[in-house]
C-alpha cells in the first residue's frame, strides 16, 4: 500500500518551492478534471432530460464516498467536501451546457417516463 498523501508534500523553504510543488500536482489534476468532464457529456446524452441533470442523491453519495477518503490520506474532509461541492456545482453547470449544445445539434427530448437515467 503506498503511503498517505499528506506525507507526500515537500517541506519548502521558498515560495518557488511551494510553487513547483503545486504546478507538479496541477498538471495531474488538469487531465483527470477534463476527463471527469466528458463523462458530463456522457451524463447529459444518457439523461436525455434537464429535470435529471441536478441529482441530489448521487451529490449526497459522492460526499460520503470522498469524505472518509480524505481521511485515509491525511486530508481535511471538510476541505474536500467544500471543494467536491463547488466541482460539482460547476459540473452541473456543464451538463446543462452540453445538454443545451446537443438540443441545438438536434437532440429530441426522450419521450418514455423514467427515461435512461439509470
Ligand atoms: C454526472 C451526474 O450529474 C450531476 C453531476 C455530478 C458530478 O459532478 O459528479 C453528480 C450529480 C449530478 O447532479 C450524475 O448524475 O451522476
Amino acid at each position: 500500500m503506498t503511503g498517505r498523501a499528506i506525507d507526500k508534500v515537500v517541506n519548502c523553504e521558498t515560495m518557488h518551492e511551494v510553487r513547483v510543488g503545486v504546478n507538479a500536482l496541477d498538471d495531474i489534476l488538469v487531465p483527470l478534471l477534463v476527463e471527469r468532464g466528458g463523462y458530463m457529456t456522457q451524463a447529459a446524452k444518457v439523461k436525455n432530460d434537464e429535470n435529471l441533470v441536478y441529482d441530489q442523491d448521487r451529490i449526497d453519495a459522492i460526499i460520503e464516498r470522498v469524505r472518509p477518503q480524505a481521511e485515509k490520506e491525511g486530508g481535511n474532509a471538510d476541505l474536500i467536501e467544500r471543494i467536491y461541492r463547488a466541482m460539482i456545482a460547476c459540473y452541473i453547470d456543464y451538463e446543462h451546457e452540453e445538454l443545451a449544445r446537443m438540443r441545438a445539434a438536434g437532440l429530441q427530448p426522450r419521450t418514455e417516463p423514467g427515461g435512461n437515467a439509470s
